[in-house]
């Protein structure tokens, strides 16, 4: 097998890698993901001990140990571009021996847990509520750019497609599940289930309408009613359907956990945000501390 060229596998002079400014043994297997870079500290306030503290633009890493086991909290920023990134950089980490530039024969699976904030479509998930991912719906296009036929839910992408017929609009949504296995640690009576959709923005992209009006006026309407095998779409975000791609194409487990912030049918945004927040934060540390994962 060949060494990976200068300009693809892309290591700062310190040996990190370009983007997160990590080395490999500032990761834990277990990675919590969230959106806002003040976000990482809110997670690893709980921590019994913190061993790594890294930032560079917007991905602030944190790592330590929780109850026995070491976790990594990093900050991914806002969308899937970010997303390619973060999770191209953490899959190196781990899986290319940065010495001889090489992808390593025995690979370590890592598993990743978003915490995100998220607005739902259903007028019936209240502001404030925790919501669990099962399948994302990518609008953007970052798994066009891959081979993600293997790792696809075929027949919700078809079932969607048909329904949106937003072919039209030029978009060709992508439908890949979440992994089932960190989907029974998180499965709680604290917790909602539903289909997340990603898209690249939190305006036109989501259906808001400040001065422009976006293009697909019925843009909720046609999410909301669609229903697969007793499944709807509950949410948007910007984040969840890329994870859940690249994690599989790359052999890895993710999961997505959102605190709904804003109902987008009812009018609703939520009061006591931080609050919810934190709270997913505590149920999520609770969760892997009484998981087996390692
Ligand atoms: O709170 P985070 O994790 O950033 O997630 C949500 O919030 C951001 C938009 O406000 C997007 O990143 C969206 O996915
Ligand atoms: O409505 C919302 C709320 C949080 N994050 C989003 O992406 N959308």
């Amino acid at each position: 097998m060949s060494s990976l060229g200068d300009s693809e596998l892309i290591l700062n002079p310190d040996g990190s890698v370009y983007h997160l400014h990590l080395l490999p043994e500032d990761i834990a297997p277990i990675i919590i993901t969230v959106g806002d870079p003040k976000r990482v500290h809110e997670v690893s306030k709980y921590f019994d001990t913190i061993e790594v503290e890294k930032s560079k633009r917007e991905f602030v890493t944190h790592t330590g140990f929780y109850s026995g086991k070491r976790i990594t909290v990093i900050s991914t920023g806002i969308g899937t571009d970010n997303i390619d990134i973060v999770f191209n950089e953490l899959d190196a980490l781990a899986n290319i021996d940065f010495k001889t530039r090489k992808v390593k024969s025995n690979k370590t699976q890592l598993n990743f847990i978003r915490v995100g904030t998220s607005g739902a479509i259903q007028p019936d998930i209240p502001v404030d509520s925790f919501l669990l991912g099962s399948s994302g719906i990518g609008l953007d296009n970052l798994m066009h750019f891959y081979n993600y036929g293997q790792v696809k839910s075929q027949e919700l992408e078809q079932a969607l497609r048909k329904h949106l017929q937003w072919e039209t609009h030029n978009l060709y949504p992508y439908v890949i599940d979440c992994d089932t296995e960190l989907k029974t640690i998180f499965t709680n009576n604290r917790i909602r289930f539903g289909i997340t959709a990603t898209n690249t923005g939190f305006y036109g992209p989501q259906g808001r309408s400040l001065r422009l009006i976006p293009k697909v006026d019925d843009f909720h309407d046609k999410l909301a009613s669609f229903q697969h095998k007793n499944e709807r779409v509950t949410n948007l975000e910007m984040e969840t359907a890329a994870m859940y791609g690249l994690a599989k194409l790359l052999g890895h487990r993710a999961i997505s956990l959102n605190a709904i912030l804003a109902n987008r049918a009812t009018g609703e945004f939520s009061k006591e945000g931080d609050k919810t927040i934190d709270a997913l934060i505590q149920f999520t540390l609770e969760s892997i501390a009484n998981s087996s994962l390692v």
